[in-house]
C-alpha cells in the first residue's frame, strides 16, 4: 500500500457529517496535504470547524479550485439539490469519489455532467479508526493514476476491495457498509439478555461491548475462520453448544441476517435514480 505517495495533490471533501469526517481525519493523518484541501459543508459540526482551522484546511471557501479528487459525503436525498453548485466544483480532470449509499454511476453522471471519472466506494464507519471496510467500483474513465489516488485515500481508512461490477456496491453497502450496525445491535441485544438472565444492567452492558470487541479484536489477530475460532469456544456438551443450537436453528441467526442483508441491498437499489 503507497498511501502517501499516492495521495491527490488536492481533495475537496463535500459534506463533513459522520462517513466524511470520519476519512478526512485520517487522511489528514496520513499525508494529505492540508493547505491542498478544501470542505464544503453548510453545517459543519463544532468537532469538524475545530478540525479544519487547527489543521489548516479551507472551511465553505468563497471561490474554491476544482480539486484533483471530489469525494461526495452528502446524504443520497441531497443529491438533487446539491447537483447544481456541486457541477461547477468539478473540473476537466477532476475524479470524483462518491460514497452515497445507492446512487450508481450513471445517476451521479446524470445530475453532475462535468463529472467524468467516478469512483463509487461504500466504506464504513470503523475508517474513524483506520479500520474500515471498503467496497470500491471504477468506471472506464478513471485512469490508473486516478484509481491509484482513489486506493490510497480509501486506503488510509483500512482495507480495500476493487469490485469489477457495479452491481456489487449494493451487497457491499447490505454487508460491510452498515454492517458495523448490526455488530453494534449485537452488543445491545446480548446486554439485554444479560439483563434478563439476572445481570445488573451496567455489568451487563460492559461485559456484553468488552465480549464482542474482544471477539473482533481476535479475529483480527488470529488467521484462524471464524467458524474455527466459534468452534474454539464451543465445549461439547457445554453451555455455548446449548446457545447455538438456538442461533443455529433453521430459523436462527442465518436466515434472519439472509433477511436483513436482503433489505438492506434493497433499500440501495430504491435510493437509486
Ligand atoms: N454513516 C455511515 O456509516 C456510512 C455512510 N455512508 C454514506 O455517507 C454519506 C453521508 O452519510 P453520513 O456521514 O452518515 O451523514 P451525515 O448526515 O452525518 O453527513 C452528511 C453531511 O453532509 C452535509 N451536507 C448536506 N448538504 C450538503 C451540501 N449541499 N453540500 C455539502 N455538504 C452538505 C451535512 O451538513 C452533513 O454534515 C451518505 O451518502 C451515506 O450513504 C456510506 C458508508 C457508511
Ligand atoms: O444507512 C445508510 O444508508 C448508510 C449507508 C451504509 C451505512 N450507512
Amino acid at each position: 500500500m503507497s498511501v502517501g505517495r499516492d495521495l491527490p495533490a488536492s481533495l475537496m471533501l463535500v459534506g463533513a457529517g459522520k462517513m466524511g469526517g470520519a476519512m478526512l481525519a485520517g487522511w489528514l493523518d496520513a499525508g494529505l496535504d492540508p493547505a491542498a484541501t478544501t470542505v464544503i459543508d453548510p453545517a459543519p459540526s463544532e468537532a469538524m470547524t475545530r478540525l479544519c482551522a487547527e489543521r489548516g484546511v479551507a472551511l465553505n471557501p468563497q471561490s474554491p479550485a476544482p480539486a484533483a479528487v471530489m469525494v461526495l459525503a452528502i446524504k443520497p436525498q441531497g443529491l438533487d439539490a446539491a447537483a447544481p453548485d456541486l457541477d461547477r466544483l468539478i473540473g476537466p480532470e477532476t475524479l470524483l469519489v462518491s460514497v452515497l449509499a445507492g446512487k450508481t454511476v450513471a445517476n451521479l453522471r446524470g445530475r453532475l455532467p462535468a463529472a467524468q471519472a467516478v469512483v463509487r466506494a461504500m466504506p464504513n464507519l470503523p475508517a474513524s479508526i483506520g479500520r474500515g471496510a471498503t467496497g470500491a467500483f471504477a468506471n472506464h474513465k478513471v485512469t490508473p493514476g486516478g484509481r491509484a489516488s482513489a486506493d490510497a485515500l480509501l486506503s488510509a481508512a483500512g482495507t480495500v476491495a476493487w469490485l469489477d461490477d457495479e452491481d456489487a456496491v449494493d451487497a457491499v453497502t447490505a454487508v460491510s457498509g452498515s454492517g458495523p450496525a448490526y455488530v453494534f445491535l449485537m452488543v445491545e441485544t446480548l446486554a439485554e439478555a444479560g439483563v434478563a438472565a439476572g445481570l445488573p444492567p451496567d455489568v451487563a452492558g460492559r461485559l456484553a461491548r468488552a465480549t464482542v470487541a474482544g471477539a473482533g479484536a481476535l479475529l483480527d489477530a488470529d488467521p484462524a475462520e471464524a467458524g474455527a475460532l466459534r468452534q474454539a469456544v464451543t465445549s461439547p456438551g457445554g453451555t455455548t453448544a446449548a446457545a447455538l443450537s438456538v442461533l443455529m436453528a433453521e430459523d436462527g441467526l442465518a436466515p434472519l441476517m439472509r433477511r436483513a442483508v436482503a433489505a438492506a441491498k434493497r433499500r440501495a437499489g430504491e435510493l437509486s435514480g
